[in-house]
């Protein structure tokens, strides 16, 4: 094989986890809603994530992307049941961790420090009559009780200026940000304590086109500086391929299919990911590389 067919070649998702270190894995997750008739809602899904990957969840309304995620962090509220499986974050100071065992008080501890989700809308997640400051500063009281309020207020702007936000917005409410500013307060509080994984459920699916691709670009950016890894979830494949190292495709309840975006894209091997692509015309034409590669100028 000549070099530049060595460089040309696409990795298998084999040879792909052969370099990576997982971070999260969960087994065996049956996840139910316990109403008349019940719904299973997700079925016996496995899924690893690696260390400072971004890992897509890719499928259409309703086929349990979610659920799933909620499960994973502890935050499904009845009728949802956790039916079966474990979640275990493999932490780099303390080892693994059984997420499922975690009491209440340890629980509190763990989501926003080892794992944090950014959710769909962020203003349903951030409270519109606090002031931003206020919610960020309760994020470090909570967590980080030792620290001043001279270093809360310095982390919170140091925050701020991470995710493209002016300082100054500190004294804001939620509902005086625009959409774009609030979706990114929201990541900045995602990232508030380093964690090792962040979950983000759409984060930019209410926003316009051009929000979405700077915020995109702004985690990517941020996961190179901070290693965190992602499981980025929205039914929009093709955003999916431009910023996943790989993709998992869901379709009712279960995982059908988990590769490199690459092989996702090029070699499909499941018929509903071949669907899936093929839903999205656009793919079939020029790629955008908006996020990775290409700058705006030479885009233009
Ligand atoms: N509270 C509930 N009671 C009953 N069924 C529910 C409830 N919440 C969700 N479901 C069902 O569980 C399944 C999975 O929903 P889920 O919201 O996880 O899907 P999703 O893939 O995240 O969809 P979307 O992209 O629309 O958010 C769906 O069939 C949904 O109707």
């Amino acid at each position: 094989m000549s070099a530049n067919d060595a460089a040309q070649r696409r990795v298998t998702h084999e040879e792909y986890l052969a370099d990576q270190t997982p971070v999260l894995t969960a087994e065996g997750m049956t996840i139910s809603y316990e109403v008349d008739p019940p719904v299973i809602a997700v079925k016996d899904v496995d899924l690893t994530l690696n260390r400072g990957e971004i890992l897509g969840l890719a499928g259409e309304s309703g086929c349990g992307k979610t659920t799933l995620a909620y499960g994973i962090n502890r935050l499904l509220k009845p009728p949802a049941l956790l039916r079966s499986g474990s979640v275990t974050l493999h932490d780099k100071d303390d080892g693994d961790i059984d997420v499922l065992a975690l009491s209440g008080d340890e629980l509190r501890a763990f989501r926003w420090d080892k794992i944090s989700m950014v959710f769909q809308g962020a203003m349903n997640a951030l409270n519109p009559v606090i002031s931003v400051r206020a919610q960020l500063f309760d994020v470090f009281s909570t967590h980080r009780p030792k620290m001043t309020k001279a270093e809360k207020r310095e982390a919170s702007e140091a925050l701020l200026r991470l995710v493209g936000v002016d300082p100054d917005r500190l004294d804001a409410y939620a509902h005086e940000l625009s959409g774009g500013m609030r979706q990114r307060v929201m990541i900045a509080m995602a990232l508030a304590l380093r964690p090792q994984v962040m979950i983000m459920d759409e984060p930019t699916t209410a926003l316009d086109v051009v929000v979405q691709r700077e915020i995109l670009r702004e985690i990517m950016r941020l996961r190179e500086q901070f290693h965190f890894a992602v499981i980025f979830i929205t039914h929009d494949l093709p955003m999916l391929l431009e910023i996943s190292d790989r993709i998992a495709i869901m379709r009712d309840g279960h995982i059908v299919e988990v590769n490199t975006a690459e092989n996702i894209y090029a070699e499909p091997q499941h018929e509903y990911t071949k669907k899936l692509l093929s839903s999205f015309p656009s793919l079939f034409g020029e790629r955008g590389g908006f996020v990775r590669g290409r700058s705006e100028e030479e885009q233009s």
